[in-house]
């Protein structure tokens, strides 16, 4: 949309779906699955291995029409062509975002200024090929000539999040002998913890930043430099010791990294959608490149299955679609992520960083001030620990709260009947969260356990459940590098529609900058360095730090 056309809450199909809004206002989704008993099998889509269960929505054949309207009226599919051929979707830093370019095959072409740039990715992935060959072999030892046995990721943000979710969520494909870590935080706690139990002879260190700039990792990997250095390091084994992945060359060689241990990374990748490129590394040198490989290809199949399906039938599509009917129409205004997985313990959090870096914004891609909600608050952990910790809320709180359950239907551990037992209780929370309890239904409950008729009526409101809880189900066969690789692009497409929906710009992040700029005025304040004042609030905390301190 352009200036020149309504915004987004004036396009007819907007209005449809205000309509259709206001006829379900009232509607139960328990009355709407009694009313048409074949909706589960219709709310199924399927793509590259994974199964989406949508039917737990507010949803009928006619609101999925309308909101498939909508995201033609939007232009999802002229978007979607810009994204893959490599257009400048991210406007504001006048970039194309060729993620999906990290996942295509070899042979094909994606050009970027009239450059295939299939090949420069094609001979990366050669690259971290042939280290990853050689750490595993021995070939590549430490300066000590022993073989690596752990290696530190020091990166913040995308280039964090995914790598971490990756290699544990494949901790079974883990190649034995390399245990991976990850160092984040400017906490002296993350670098301190990590780097105590380690040998430095048998270490590996990548420094992932994609600008090279990052105040956490540089401060970081300095820690790292100079603890390799005191203990039995020199100069010259740095590069044994030291990698870089990362677009700004000159600043890694300034750090002390030799051009031939920098792995590339271009503009065109924006850092949440890095984990595919060398960003990748810590997962390949973890798991081993056949497995990292298959994470690309699960991603490619699903690029495929959004390149090429129908919306009606469109996973990410479908996905991104309910979550603006959820939030937008209905009010919702943040969105659950359960998986049922131990191993997907930190999906929630690359999602975070994924969808509210990418849909957190108020203006459109125009730079007119949205009138509309954009992204909403994603959080989640993992079941069935959140059943006793914050699911009381979304049963018996007085908010909409969306939630996508995500389920393997097999374990890569099967212990009795755990996974059984794991599975039923996603079921039924997506169960309870559909249908609730009703007031009748918890009288007569403790009726029928023996309470009298007095202290049932005062008990049963409070064990009421309204129920009318939206929910997805993603199901898979098990939890693969191929499956899992497909879960990550589908929300990075679900992200990416919901922008287009919105109009937004999901590639920038300028939000982020405003707390840096703040961050290093203050920092020479709470070191003695400078005076001056900011506010009053920041002004007594400085003091107070100087003092406790001793600045
Ligand atoms: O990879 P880097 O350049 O070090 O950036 C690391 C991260 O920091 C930035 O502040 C952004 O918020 C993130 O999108 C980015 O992934």
């Amino acid at each position: 949309m352009s200036e020149h056309t309504p915004s987004l809450t004036q396009l007819p199909e907007w209005q449809v779906l205000t309509r259709h809004k206001q006829q379900l206002a009232n509607t139960h989704l328990r009355e709407l699955f009694a009313q048409d008993p074949d909706r589960a099998q219709r709310y199924l889509a399927e793509g590259a291995g994974l199964t989406l269960d949508f039917s737990r929505n507010r949803l009928t054949d006619e609101v999925l029409s309308a909101l498939t309207n909508l995201a033609r009226a939007c232009g999802l599919e002229q978007r979607r062509n810009a994204l893959f051929d490599g257009d400048i979707v991210n406007r504001t830093e006048n970039r194309p975002a060729l993620h999906t370019a990290l996942r295509q095959p070899a042979g094909t072409e994606v050009r970027v200024n009239g450059q295939n740039i299939v090949p420069e990715v094609q001979a990366t992935l050669a690259r971290m090929e042939q280290l990853v060959s050689a750490v595993h072999s021995g070939q590549r030892t430490g300066h000590t000539g022993k073989p690596f046995t752990d290696v530190v990721s020091i990166g913040i943000g995308g280039s964090f999040l995914g790598p971490k979710l990756v290699v544990r969520a494949l901790t079974p494909y883990a190649q034995a002998g390399i245990r991976c870590h990850f160092v984040a935080n400017i906490d002296g706690t993350d670098v301190q913890d990590i780097l105590r139990p380690l040998n430095p002879e048998t270490t590996l260190f990548l420094v992932q930043s994609k600008s090279f700039r990052t105040q956490e990792t540089l401060s970081n990997s300095l820690v790292a430099r100079d603890w390799f250095l005191n203990n039995g390091g020199n100069q010259r084994a740095i590069a044994r010791h030291f990698l870089a992945v990362t677009t700004n060359i000159p600043e890694a060689k300034a750090f002390g990294i030799d051009e031939e241990n920098i792995f590339p990374m271009w503009d065109w990748v924006g850092g949440r959608y890095s984990l595919w490129s060398a960003i990748g590394l810590p997962i390949a040198l973890t798991l081993g490149m056949p497995a990292f490989r298959e994470l690309l290809e699960g991603a490619h199949a699903m690029d495929e299955h959004f390149r090429r399906t129908p919306s009606e039938r469109n996973l990410p599509v479908i996905m991104a679609l309910l979550g603006v009917w959820n939030n937008n129409f209905w009010g919702a205004e943040t969105q659950a992520v359960l998986p049922y997985d131990e191993y997907l313990k930190y999906l929630p959090d690359h999602l975070q960083q994924l969808d509210m870096e990418s849909n957190g914004k108020r203006v459109t891609q125009h730079g007119q001030p949205v009138d509309y909600p954009t992204g909403p608050v994603l959080w989640g952990g993992v079941g069935a620990n959140g059943q006793h910790a914050y699911h009381q809320l979304i049963h018996q709180g007085t908010r909409l709260v969306p939630a996508d359950f995500i389920m393997p239907l097999t374990s890569h551990n099967p212990v009795g009947d755990h996974h059984a037992i794991l599975f039923a209780n996603c079921l039924s929370q997506a169960r309870a969260m559909m249908a609730g309890k009703t007031l009748e239904e918890a009288r007569q409950e403790l009726l029928d356990s023996g309470m009298d008729a007095m202290q049932a009526e005062a008990l049963a409101p409070h064990k009421l459940i309204p129920g009318n809880q939206p929910s997805n189900i993603v199901l898979m066969d098990k939890l693969s590098p191929g499956r899992l690789g497909a879960l990550i692009a589908a929300y990075e497409h679900r992200t990416f529609v919901q922008s287009v929906i919105w109009d937004i710009d999901c590639f920038d992040q300028w939000g982020v900058e405003l707390g840096k700029q703040m961050g290093n005025e203050i920092l020479p304040r709470l070191k003695g360095e400078a005076g001056g004042a900011t506010d009053s609030a920041t002004d007594n905390l400085v003091a107070l730090f100087r003092a406790a301190n001793g600045v």
